[in-house]
């Protein structure tokens, strides 16, 4: 292992479940083999200034995230400036990204692969100066995660109670215009989705031909609601209908909506947004993968 001080960044109430199970393992394993362990644990304020102090502090080169999606965009937007690759122990609600980058369902082999040598340089979307690593959209999507973040419930059920709602108070079809290096359309869309890679958190395929780290990102315009095709997606078939979902790869693209409509962020919700610029930053995030 060619680290020396390891920071864990625990996020306490993501997926709903306690990481104490998490820590003592990730501190055993770098106690076995005499690596020194920091934690921090998230707070929801000032992290990024924390994680940051605490990598200066304490010549950490490695990082290793227990939390979901939003809590490796937190972390990533620190990392990125330093050189050493950041590991995942998936603790989220959904874990798109590690989905994604297939890693382990086992605790203790998360652990081998969040200190390994492997790695993969992922691209990093930047939407209005957020940083993305996976997935972004406009419309109804957006909207259940801010129905989801004003509520009490947390966790995959927290998803699935607030899925009603959003649906009977949403007012898709939203309309926007979208222009990339290539091309320049209208669209009338249920769901604008910027991807990173191919798998919604719930291991929806929707962009199977996406890949993190082509320098490239897709938008995603879905059409219709249709249950039939949803599970397609599910089931991993690669082959999406156009009538479902049209796919427009871009290295930078701009959208304009016709009004304002809800903008998530890796899982977080951002707000309502008129107009999305999207590019690739220049620099790679190095994360472990097995
Ligand atoms: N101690 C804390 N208390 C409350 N919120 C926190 C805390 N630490 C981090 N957060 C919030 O957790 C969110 C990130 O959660 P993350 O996406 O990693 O997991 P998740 O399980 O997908 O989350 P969620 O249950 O919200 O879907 C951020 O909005 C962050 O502000």
């Amino acid at each position: 292992m060619n680290f020396k001080e390891v920071l864990l960044v625990v996020n306490p109430i993501s997926g709903n479940t306690d990481k104490k199970g998490i820590i003592s393992e990730v501190q055993k394993e770098l106690e076995m083999h005499d690596i020194g362990f920091h934690q921090y644990t998230t707070t929801g304020e000032n992290d990024r200034e924390e994680i940051k102090s605490i990598i200066d502090k304490k010549n950490i080169d490695r990082v290793i995230v227990a939390g979901g999606d939003g809590t490796i965009n937190l972390v990533a937007k620190v990392v990125k400036k330093y050189n050493f690759p950041i590991g995942i122990i998936p603790a989220g609600s959904a874990n798109g990204l590690a989905v994604n980058l297939k890693l382990p369902d086992e605790l203790s082999e998360q652990i081998e692969t969040a200190m390994g040598d492997n790695h993969i340089d992922l691209d990093i979307l930047c939407l209005n100066n957020i940083i993305c690593l996976h997935m972004s959209d406009l419309g109804i999507n957006a909207e259940l995660i801010k129905n989801y973040e004003t509520s009490s419930i947390r966790g995959k059920f927290g998803y699935l109670i607030q899925s009603i709602p959003t649906l009977i108070q949403s007012e898709f079809p939203f309309k926007f215009k979208i222009e990339t290096e290539n091309c320049s359309k209208n669209a009338s869309a249920v769901l604008l989705g910027f991807a990173n890679a191919s798998k919604y958190g719930t291991g929806a395929n929707v962009n199977p031909k996406g890949e993190p780290n082509d320098g490239i990102f897709e938008i995603l315009i879905f059409k219709k609601l249709s249950l039939s095709d949803i599970l397609k997606t599910l089931r991993n078939e690669t082959d999406p209908d156009p009538d479902f979902v049209e796919i427009i790869p871009a290295k930078k693209a701009k959208v304009t909506c016709v009004k304002p409509v809800s903008f998530q962020v890796d899982g977080e919700y951002i707000g309502k947004e008129s107009e999305i610029e999207i590019k690739i930053l220049p620099e790679k995030l190095r994360i472990a993968i097995p």
